[in-house]
């Protein structure tokens, strides 16, 4: 039978120890985050949805030396090759509508991944960040991998309240949890409510101002890739 190679699990870990911030080290992901930022380069919408899926597709690469594989021999023109398989592709889930072009860079990598797609807004008019889980779908998450990307992490209400609806869906074995930008509070409090993910962030910015926007962040991650919303 083949022999499955898992990384030891860190679900043990302390919390700080599973907050990976990737552009902490210098990489070609520190320019495309830059270009994200940018009000001159976020003019071209089509450059910020490529720059979003560039980070899908680097996060991706990076969660995967987290996932189990299988060795198995593969026939070259030459020979053989004995080489590692994914053992499952994780199921990815995201949030509309920002999290469209992140979760393409992670399709793109994954690309037997089965998908799941929510609905999550904020509702306007109260003075707390309130967030409403409309439409989800979703396969079966029992006994998968799942990675819930959103660029923004913000508050973490959306992300939270995301995870907590997509249980009903089956109880994942390992959990990831991807975005571009995260606040400190985002951070703490996904960390607390979800406290069985991985956390994986481009960058942890200042704070979150009076509209529970990012600072510096890059504005509405939405709008910017697909236009403003009345
Ligand atoms: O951490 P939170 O405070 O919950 O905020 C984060 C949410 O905000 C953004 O979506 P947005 O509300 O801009 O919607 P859009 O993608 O439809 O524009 C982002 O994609 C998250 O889903
Ligand atoms: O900074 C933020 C916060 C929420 N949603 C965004 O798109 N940006």
């Amino acid at each position: 039978m083949d022999a499955l190679i898992s990384p030891s699990a860190d679900s043990a870990a302390a919390p700080e120890s599973r907050v990976h911030v990737v552009c902490a080290e210098p990489s070609v992901a520190n320019h495309f985050l830059a270009e994200l930022r940018d009000v001159e380069v976020q003019r071209d919408s089509l450059r910020f949805r490529r720059n979003l899926q560039r980070l899908g597709e680097i996060m991706a690469y990076r969660i995967s030396s987290q996932l189990s594989y299988v060795e198995k021999a593969v026939k070259t023109p030459l020979g053989e090759s004995r080489s590692l398989h994914l053992h499952d592709f994780p199921v990815l889930a995201t949030v509309l509508r920002a999290g469209l072009p992140f979760h393409q860079g992670f399709l793109n990598y994954f690309d037997q991944s089965p998908s799941a797609f929510v609905a999550a807004y904020r509702i306007e008019g109260t003075s707390q960040v309130q967030v409403q889980v409309d439409y989800l779908s979703a396969p079966s998450l029992d006994e998968r991998v799942l990675i819930l990307v959103d660029p923004m992490l913000a508050s973490g209400k959306s992300l939270v309240q995301t995870y907590r609806a997509m249980l009903r869906f089956g109880t994942p074995r390992q959990v990831h949890i991807a975005a571009v930008i995260a606040s400190p509070e985002g951070v703490a409090h996904v960390t607390r409510e979800i406290p069985e993910a991985t956390l994986w962030v481009a960058a942890i910015d200042e704070k979150l101002n009076e509209h529970a926007y990012i600072v510096p962040g890059l504005g509405d991650a939405g709008d910017l890739s697909y236009g403003s919303k009345l």
